[in-house]
């Protein structure tokens, strides 16, 4: 099975599993059958006033320098993984658009 992304959906309110939620996305990031698949995290539910920031998000997920930038960027020639954290609301449908976009460049 061939796998173009991985997005990974994380509660940004819910901060007291935030360590679990690490543990998990660092067994995926370190599946052999995953690598250099590009990896979307999303930070949902920014509505609700006490979410994470996305920098709290970042460093508690330990992404703090393992994201490799907004907008375009090209690793094609690199052997860097894409990685990017984006914040947004399901609910509000905000925010996630963004990262769907950015995860689109790396997809064949
Ligand atoms: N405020 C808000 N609520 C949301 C958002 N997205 C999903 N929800 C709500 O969250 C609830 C389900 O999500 P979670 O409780 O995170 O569900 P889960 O991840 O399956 O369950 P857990 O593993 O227990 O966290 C539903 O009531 C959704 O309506 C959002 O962006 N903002």
């Amino acid at each position: 099975m061939k796998v173009d992304a991985v997005v990974y959906l994380v509660d940004s309110c819910d901060k007291e599993r935030f360590a679990e939620s690490k543990k998990e996305l660092d067994a995926l990031l370190s599946d052999e059958a995953l690598t250099n698949v590009p990896f979307l995290i999303l930070g949902n539910k920014i509505d609700i006033s006490y979410a994470a920031s996305e920098d709290k998000l970042r460093y508690s997920l330990g992404l703090t320098n393992f994201t490799t930038g907004k907008g375009k960027v090209n690793l094609a020639d690199s052997n860097v993984r894409p990685l990017e954290v984006f914040m947004c609301s399901i609910v509000r449908k905000m925010g996630y658009g963004d990262g769907f976009k950015w995860l689109s460049q790396y997809i064949k």
